[in-house]
């Protein structure tokens, strides 16, 4: 799989919770590639939580800081990137997602609210109705996560492991998809 990929990051989005972090880092392990999370990135050069970062810079700050991560991590290779559940919402992040492929994790809102019921990490789930604010959110960035290259839908039972394996299954044929566009 590595020497069909070439080197070529991949990117994964999807809803906060739906398991970037934990799948991507295994993912990465699989392939022999280094594994990055913008989050954490985030964290580690701000020197506060992400909760801090909210707090004292707005969610805008927060967004700069995103972007300004995801252009220097798109300069490397080999990477596996999970990537922040919001990374889709700024226009000029696309065009550094687009120098990899995308895979958008996929799963139902009961799955992540049951996931993150105690949570408290994640700044725009402190919310009164956190399920309904979940459902709001998925809506507004569904049709932006569609832009993925590849699809990936979780259940609610599925491993880490089994979704690194349908994933590592699913690569090829969007590889396939890229070289025949480019033949054409
Ligand atoms: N396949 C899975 N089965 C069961 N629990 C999982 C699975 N994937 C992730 N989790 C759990 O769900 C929670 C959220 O996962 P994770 O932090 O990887 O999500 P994320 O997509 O990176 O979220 P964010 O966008 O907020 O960074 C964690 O507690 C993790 O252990
Ligand atoms: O979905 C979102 O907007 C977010 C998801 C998390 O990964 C963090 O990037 C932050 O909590 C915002
Ligand atoms: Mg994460």
């Amino acid at each position: 799989m590595s020497n069909l990929l070439r080197g070529v990051n991949l990117y994964l989005i999807g809803m906060m919770g739906v398991g970037k972090t934990t799948v991507g880092r295994l993912l990465a392990q699989e392939l022999g590639y280094g594994f990055i999370d913008t989050d954490d990135v985030i964290v580690k050069a701000a020197g506060k939580s992400i909760n801090d970062i909210f707090t004292d810079e707005g969610e805008t700050g927060f967004r700069q800081l995103e972007s300004d991560v995801l252009a220097q991590v798109c300069a490397y290779t080999k990477l596996t990137i999970a990537t922040g559940g919001g990374i889709v919402l700024r226009q000029e992040n696309w065009s550094y997602l687009h120098h990899g492929l995308i895979v958008w994790l996929d799963c139902s809102v009961e799955t992540i609210f049951n996931r993150l019921l105690e949570d408290t990490t994640r700044p725009l789930l402190q919310d009164s109705n956190p399920e309904s604010k979940l459902r709001s959110l998925l809506q507004q960035r569904q049709p932006l996560y569609s832009q993925a290259d590849l699809h990936i839908t979780i259940t609610q039972e599925q491993t880490p492991e089994q979704i690194v394996a349908t994933i590592l299954a699913a690569i090829p044929s969007v590889l396939k998809t890229q070289v025949s566009q480019h033949q054409n």
